[in-house]
Order: C-alpha cells, then sequence, then structure tokens
C-alpha cells in the first residue's frame, strides 16, 4: 500500500492499476480516477504511454480526453509501461487488455493470463486482481492458477465484466445500468462493493454472483443484443418480400413494453471488436461442453449475410459496379468512434473495390484507422460533400449525426447521378424522393 492503509477506500480513495489502456482500460482508468481514486494506467505500447503522458488520447471517444486531462493535471491519474511497480503501489489491479478472436473461434487468453502471472510475480502483499476484459467462463479459475505458481501473498480473483458501449463510454461507465461483480470470497467483494459505491447512487444494482455466473453474464448480454440486430434484418428482409415497411413493423414491436425499442435497428449489420468475438466465443465454449447454441449459429450467419447486403443492392440496381464511382459515408463500425474493427464498411469497400468501383469515402473521425487498412486504395475527402464529387451513388454505412440533415441540393449538384443505398434507413423515402434522388435503403 503507497501510504500504509489497509486496502479500500480511505480519504484518498483506493489505489488502483489498470494494466491495458485501451477503450475500455483508458476509460475505466480515467473514471476511477474522476471518482477520487488515484490510478496507475499501464501498457506495454510504449508510443501510447509516451503520448498519454504528454496529454495526447490515442482514441477518439466523446468526453474522455477532458476526463483523462483533468485527473492527470490533478494527479490522480498516471501512466507507465512498468507493471511490476505499478502493481506494488496499488490495492485494486484491473486486468483491462485484449482477448481477441483465435483461430477456433475461441477468445485468446494469452494476455490476460500473461498479465495475471507477470501481476503475481510483482506482489508485495494482499491485492484484488479485478478482470475487466470479456474472458470465458472459468477464466477467472485460470487466472487463480497462474497466480499461485507464482506468489505466496495472499489474493482475491474478481470478475467484473465491462458494459460500457463505444462512442458513450464515459458516460455508460459512469452511469451504470447495473454493475457485475463475481467473487469468490467475501473479502473481495466486499472491496469491489465499496469502489462501485459513487457509480451507484443513481440506483443502479451491484449484483454479486460468483465469478462462472459474472464471466457468463457479458456473454448472455452482448449475445442477446446481437440477436436483436440479426432477428431485425430477417424482419426486413421478409418486409422487402411482401413490400411491408420495416420501420413502421420496428416501431410497433418496440412499442410492447416486454420488448421495448433498443437494437432493434436494421442496418448493414453489426460490427465492432465485441459482438462478433463474444457471438463466436460463447459458441465455442458452449461447443466444448458438448452443447450447440443453435440462435447464435443464425444470428451470426445472418450478421454475414448482411454485411454484404448494400454491395447487392448497389450491384443489382447500377447493374455493373466496374468503373463507377462510389461515395461512402461512414467508415467507422458506429458512429462516435474511430474504431473500425470488423467494421461492415470493410466488407463493403472491399467488394466495391474488387468489382471495379473507386471509392471516395468520408467519416468524420476514422481517416486515420482507414488508412491502416485500405491504404490509398481509396481516397479520403475532406468532406461529406466532396465524397461526391462525380459519384454514381453514395453508399451511407455509419449514421453520423452530420449524415442526418445534409444539404440534398449541393449533393445533388456534386453527383453524377443522384442515388442514395441508405444502409442505416435514417432518410424519409418521400422526402428523398421529392428531392429528386432515387433511394433505396433496407427493408423499406
Ligand atoms: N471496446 C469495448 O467497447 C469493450 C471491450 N470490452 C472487453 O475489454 C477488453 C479490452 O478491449 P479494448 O479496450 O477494446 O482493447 P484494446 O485493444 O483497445 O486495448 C487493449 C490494450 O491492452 C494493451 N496490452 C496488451 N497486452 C498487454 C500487457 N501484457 N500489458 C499491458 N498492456 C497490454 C494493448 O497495448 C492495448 O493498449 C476485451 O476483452 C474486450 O472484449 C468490454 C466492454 C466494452
Ligand atoms: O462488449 C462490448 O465491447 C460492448 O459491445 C457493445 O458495444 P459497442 O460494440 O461499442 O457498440 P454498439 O452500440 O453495441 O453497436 C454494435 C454494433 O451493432 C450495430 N447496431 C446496433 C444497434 C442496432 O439497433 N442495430 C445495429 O446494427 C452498430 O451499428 C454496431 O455496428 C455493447 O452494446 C456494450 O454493452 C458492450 O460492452
Amino acid at each position: 500500500m503507497r501510504d500504509g492503509r489497509a486496502p479500500g477506500r480511505g480519504e484518498q480513495g483506493v489505489k488502483i492499476a489498470v494494466v491495458g489502456t485501451g477503450y475500455v482500460g483508458l476509460v475505466v482508468g480515467a473514471c476511477f480516477a474522476e471518482n477520487g481514486n488515484d490510478v496507475i494506467c499501464v501498457d506495454t505500447n510504449v508510443d501510447k504511454v509516451k503520448a498519454l503522458k504528454r496529454g495526447k488520447i490515442p482514441i477518439y471517444e466523446p468526453g474522455l480526453e477532458e476526463v483523462v486531462k483533468r485527473n492527470t493535471a490533478e494527479k490522480r491519474l498516471s501512466f507507465t509501461t512498468e507493471l511490476a511497480a505499478a502493481v506494488k503501489a496499488s490495492d485494486i489491479v484491473f486486468i483491462a487488455v485484449g482477448t481477441p478472436e483465435a483461430e477456433d473461434g475461441s477468445a485468446d487468453l494469452k494476455h490476460v493470463l500473461g498479465v495475471a502471472r507477470d501481476i503475481a510475480r510483482a506482489m508485495d502483499g494482499y491485492k484484488v486482481i479485478v478482470d475487466k476484459s470479456t474472458v470465458p467462463v472459468g477464466t477467472s479459475e485460470k487466472v487463480r492458477e497462474v497466480m499461485r505458481k507464482e506468489t505466496r501473498h495472499p489474493f482475491s480473483v474478481v470478475s467484473n465484466p465491462e458494459f460500457l458501449k463505444q462512442g458513450a463510454a464515459v458516460d455508460d461507465f459512469l452511469k451504470p445500468d447495473r454493475v457485475v461483480i463475481g467473487a469468490d470470497d467475501e473479502r473481495g467483494a466486499a472491496l469491489m462493493t465499496e469502489l462501485y459505491a459513487p457509480f451507484t447512487r443513481t440506483g443502479a444494482p451491484v449484483m454479486v454472483m460468483d465469478c462462472a455466473s459474472a464471466e457468463l453474464c457479458k456473454y448472455a448480454a452482448n449475445a442477446m443484443l446481437a440477436t436483436r440486430i440479426s432477428f431485425m434484418n430477417e424482419v426486413a428482409r421478409v418486409c422487402e418480400l411482401y413490400g411491408a415497411n420495416v420501420d413502421q413493423v420496428r416501431r410497433a414491436v418496440a412499442s410492447d413494453n416486454r420488448i421495448g425499442p433498443s437494437f432493434l435497428f436494421p442496418g448493414v449489420g453489426y460490427g465492432g471488436s465485441c459482438f462478433p468475438k463474444d457471438v463466436k466465443a460463447i459458441l465455442k465454449f458452449s461447443r466444448d461442453k458438448g452443447y450447440d447454441f443453435r440462435i447464435l449459429d443464425a444470428v451470426e450467419d445472418v450478421n454475414a449475410q448482411q454485411k454484404k447486403k448494400l454491395l447487392q443492392m448497389m450491384k443489382q440496381r447500377l447493374r455493373s459496379l466496374k468503373g463507377k464511382t462510389i461515395g461512402v459515408w461512414g467508415l467507422a463500425f458506429k458512429p462516435r468512434t474511430d474504431d473500425m474493427r470488423e467494421a461492415p464498411a470493410i466488407t463493403i469497400i472491399e467488394g466495391l473495390l474488387k468489382a471495379g468501383a473507386t471509392v471516395q469515402a468520408y467519416d468524420p473521425e476514422a481517416h486515420e484507422t482507414a488508412r491502416r487498412i485500405f491504404g490509398n486504395r481509396i481516397t479520403y475527402a475532406r468532406n461529406a460533400y466532396e465524397a461526391l464529387k462525380g459519384a454514381d451513388a453514395l453508399a451511407l454505412v455509419t449514421e453520423w449525426n452530420e449524415f442526418r440533415e445534409p444539404d440534398f441540393a449541393r449533393m445533388k449538384k456534386r453527383m453524377n447521378t443522384p442515388i442514395i443505398f441508405d444502409g442505416r434507413n435514417i432518410y424519409k423515402p418521400e422526402a428523398i424522393a421529392a428531392q429528386g434522388f432515387t433511394y433505396y435503403s433496407i427493408g423499406r
């Protein structure tokens, strides 16, 4: 302990280390500091740590820069590559490193278990080791085993899955719907409940359970949300076959209190770093025990088809894509992030290029990420209108706010032919037709 106090919340808050300073770790570290705790963020990426020390945030996440800068200035938040020193200086150590998809679809635990081993080697007394990364059921036990081999000091292993969404991460973390704490001993559970007390003043429940249940909560929640999306994408397909309007169907279905409105928007399929890999992982660890999670097989399959949907629509309506110029609005997997992991835009753009089209793309935040994927195989416009210069059609892939009410006359002037393929159903078909555009959307 840095000041000899018992672990837990004192006048200075809790001493915390967060290992892994990515989309989750940086938000978690900054927000715990915001609530008065003393946080050291650790990452092996030297450039990232250097940049953070200079106050440069490596990702785009609304509101994060302000929280990081304030807490760094007030010396509650610091950054390092030295894991051992950070562990020694902390009572609670969060593991927030990546758990990418392995070749067989399982979550690759090499980073999590490697960090657990390094933490154990650095221990100098009782610590709570908290797994924040999304990990399959049974991982807490694996973490315990790895650590027991390396240290004689006592420790608690806690599973504390994270439910934040990119683009709203700071808000989601500061005002969670619930906090899940998986703990197999009371000491760890009590310290974690105390740590989260300031986040649950508005009445959000802290749910304490065994580690296995906590680990499964995360996958069940993500898989349920992914299921709703694939379900509505299938409803949209049926709407197309019968000339029904998926917007009207969605609103009516959503108004049932038992169903609710969230995550029922049809589109170009779900992307991001989590739904695709987490659906695959739950399928895999269910199958490992001989259980076939059939619904999720379908969810995955529907999503893979849906990612190609806009491309198929363009191929069908424009006849040939060879030699055509397509303006693409939106590259990130969702608005308010620069992240393109598993983004539908990748499938769509690769398909367009393969078919011989030229792509002029615009995204408010994701150009740097996109350059690492496409290099100069596409062009990056300075604004939404520039992406339409001489375009034979617009493909709207991500529903950034700035695309919702564009200057249609200006768009038309820029385009070769005024055709819009809307992958997110953000425009009203009648209104667009009145502006003189030919308009195609999903399930309407
Ligand atoms: N991105 C999201 O919105 C959410 C992600 N999660 C889960 O949180 C975990 C982390 O995800 P992201 O933050 O998106 O990943 P990320 O890839 O953005 O960040 C991971 C960070 O860990 C660092 N790292 C890797 N090995 C390390 C080591 N040995 N020591 C120190 N640092 C190390 C990397 O350099 C990187 O900065 C994953 O399990 C993910 O499924 C959970 C909820 C939301
Ligand atoms: O485990 C995670 O990493 C996180 O995964 C998702 O968060 P995130 O991937 O950041 O973004 P979402 O808002 O869930 O969107 C995921 C994808 O679904 C798509 N989506 C979402 C909602 C909808 O109605 N339709 C739809 O196609 C989005 O466009 C996006 O591609 C979950 O919402 C978070 O609760 C969870 O913590």
